[in-house]
């Protein structure tokens, strides 16, 4: 007698999607119910067309965030002066291949421009400055982010305050501020406090439930809390222990996402190295797939060649999961399964081609595939309806659909 399991009915009653047929990273999260899989960008690699092809797959990518057009920096050098161009460009890319945006970041630390950090302020003088930036960067862009970051960066390791113009001139005041401000400028836009070693237990990871506490206490609107995720090879915390301490956020009535997701080595990498980056990659995506208020993941940048790590972190890299030849590293193959996914092919990139141009407003097409689950249609689905030549749109069910 032969004994089939539940997800092979359901794969062969069309109930549940094949995801060994083209899935991609974004096509298995929502799959299994995430909002997206996505990953980081920056404006000078959208030069690069190969480069660009990939972003503008959405079979892996369901998500984009600015990694550095939206900072305070970028977006108002001078005081009341502000420039959104970098900024738009990638904010026009997602809208036009239909994936969501994470705003990032409206207070934080570092970018700074030398008028806010050598600036003379008082209190009133910072709160106004503070409340001008955060109204006219959420209004810009109001209607285009799933979520913005808030603040980003707070803690010190201990769970303490970190030392900044923000803290030593407001207090802790500037964070409520901050969300209010942020929340009456885009009252749907999901507001998130983001900061890194908060995805396990200790005092900084109390230290940002105090902050989601703090935030509520003023009777102010938070929605998440943004778990950086800037991981180090086999020293990544437990599966449990991430998925523990996610739970202890969402126990306070906030989301939590995998925001900034890479995880590095020193270099250079070696076939064990990459195999434990595999497991490391899967347990992290794991503890967000186990944990309902995971809403999604997205990684800081999808290859070596743009990684920001070996620039800031000396002697280490490869911390993405694809290198910097575009072609998929085993921790891939680590992500997808943990998702659900069944990988078919390491090696290559999705043979997926697009527009590269970021200021059209035109849809993508995807070629290539004769299969694709989730690629063309489905409720939620915000991409185009657009089949490679040959290929028509089929639903399978209210959820599903592939370019047949
Ligand atoms: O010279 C600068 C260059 O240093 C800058 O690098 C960026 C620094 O920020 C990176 O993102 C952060 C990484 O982790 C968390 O701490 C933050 O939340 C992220 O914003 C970004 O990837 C780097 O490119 O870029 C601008 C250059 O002028």
């Amino acid at each position: 007698m032969v004994h089939l399991s539940a997800r092979s009915l359901l794969l062969a009653a069309g109930i549940l999607p094949n995801l060994a047929y083209g899935a991609g990273l974004d096509t298995a999260a929502a799959a299994i119910g995430k909002l997206y899989f996505g990953t980081a960008t920056d404006n000078p690699e959208l030069t690069d067309t190969a480069y660009v092809s990939q972003l503008n797959n959405t079979a892996d990518f369901g998500q984009i965030t600015p990694g550095n057009s939206q900072k305070w920096d970028a977006t108002e050098p001078s005081q009341n002066t502000f420039t959104f161009a970098n900024g738009d460009t990638i904010a026009k890319l997602a809208e036009a291949n239909g994936q969501k945006l994470r705003c990032h970041n409206l207070v934080w630390h570092n970018q700074l421009p030398s008028w806010v950090t050598s600036g003379t302020w008082t209190n009133a003088t910072l709160v106004a400055a503070l409340k001008n930036h955060i109204t006219n960067v959420v209004t810009h862009y109001k209607g285009q982010c799933y979520a913005w970051d808030v603040v980003n960066e707070a803690l010190n390791e201990d769970g303490t305050y970190r030392t900044s113009i923000w803290y030593e001139t407001i207090g802790e005041a500037y964070i409520p501020i901050a969300f209010a401000t942020a929340a009456a400028a885009d009252p749907n836009v999901k507001l998130y406090y983001n900061d890194y070693n908060i995805e396990y237990s200790g005092s900084k990871a109390t230290g940002a439930a105090n902050i989601v506490k703090l935030i509520q206490s003023y009777g102010v609107k938070v929605d998440g809390v943004g778990l950086q995720s800037h991981f180090i090879v086999g020293s990544t915390p437990s599966q449990s222990n991430q998925a523990s301490t996610m739970a202890s956020y969402t126990a306070l009535g906030v989301e939590v996402a995998i925001t900034e997701l890479d995880i590095r080595m020193t270099l250079p990498s070696t076939d064990a190295l990459l195999a434990q980056q595999s497991t490391d990659y899967s347990s992290t995506v794991g503890a967000c797939v186990e944990t309902k208020g995971c809403v999604g993941i997205t990684i800081w940048d999808w290859t070596d060649k743009y990684s920001w790590v070996p620039s800031t972190f000396s002697g280490q890299g490869a911390a993405c999961p694809w290198d910097a030849n575009f072609v998929k590293k085993p921790a891939y193959t680590g992500i997808l399964t943990a998702l659900g996914g069944t990988a078919t092919a390491t090696s290559t990139t999705t043979a997926t081609t697009v527009s590269t141009s970021t200021t059209s407003s035109s849809t993508s097409t995807s070629t290539g595939v004769a299969a694709h689950w989730g690629q063309c249609g489905g409720l939620g689905w915000t991409g185009p309806t657009v089949c490679a030549s040959g290929y028509t749109c089929t639903y399978s069910n209210d959820w599903y659909s592939q370019c047949l």
